[in-house]
């Protein structure tokens, strides 16, 4: 069977003009794949790469190098070339993305921003705010938050809400980073069953987790990214 997600050759290096065109290599020669009910940890030293791995595969960084094929309407696109068009179809239906902070939209309610992708793919907004508040009431967050904005949340509500989103439709590849790193233990509890129960759905996930445990209990397999220094 075909990888949902893979990498060939993926490349990535930074310019910063501000600071006379220096080049920061950062990604090179990445081959990954990951198969439909597994979840791989991308595993290596701090600032070696990991988030700017998850950042490419989810289209926020353009690939210097390489293709990132992703299963996609039963056939492989590659993300390295999609335009945006494809790229906006592939975040509602296919690939989605828990990143470490919400991106917080102003006055926008907690249940709506949790239903907002249900309801892009055409759930009835009754039906999509009912599964947002399940949700949230799942991952602990206080009723009496859920029609607020989240703006003034603490760390960790922001997070739940950001997993939430993430958790509310079936993405066949989600990418996690960090998921359960501002979470209490009891919280860190429900985001592994949900990271289970979405593999067990048939979900390719790709995370990082700085958490022993975390990683232990949820990853099937380590991926390494190696510095560029260290790979040269
Ligand atoms: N937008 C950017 N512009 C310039 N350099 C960047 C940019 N994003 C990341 N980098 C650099 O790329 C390297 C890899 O960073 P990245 O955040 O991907 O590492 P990481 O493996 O996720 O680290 P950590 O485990 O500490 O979170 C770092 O040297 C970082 O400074």
């Amino acid at each position: 069977m075909s990888a949902a997600l893979r990498t060939e050759g993926l490349g990535k290096a930074f310019t910063l003009h501000l600071q006379g065109g220096t080049h920061i290599p950062v990604l090179g020669g990445v081959d990954l794949a990951v198969h439909a009910g597994e979840c791989v940890a991308l595993w290596g030293p701090s600032g070696a790469g990991k988030s700017t791995l998850m950042r490419c595969l989810y289209g926020n960084y353009g690939a210097g190098a390489g293709r990132i094929m992703l299963r996609h309407r039963g056939a492989d696109l590659d993300l390295a070339t999609a335009d945006p068009r494809q790229v906006i179809e592939v975040r509602r239906e296919t690939l989605g993305y828990v990143s470490q902070f919400l991106r917080v939209i102003p006055r926008v309610a907690t249940r709506d921003i949790v239903a907002e992708p249900l309801m892009a793919r055409g759930m009835a907004r009754d039906e999509a705010l009912d599964r947002a508040n399940a949700l949230l009431r799942r991952l602990n967050l206080p009723e009496r938050l859920h029609g607020l904005p989240p703006a003034t949340f603490s760390g960790g509500e922001q997070q739940r809400v950001n997993l939430a989103r993430g958790f509310a439709p079936f993405y066949p590849v989600l990418l996690l980073d960090e998921p359960t790193a501002s979470l209490d233990a009891a919280n860190r509890a429900v985001v592994l069953d949900l990271i289970r129960e979405a593999k067990a759905a048939g979900a390719a996930i790709i995370g990082i987790f700085h958490d022993a445990e975390v990683r232990e209990a949820v990853a099937d397999r380590l991926f390494d990214v190696l510095p560029q220094q260290d790979a040269a």
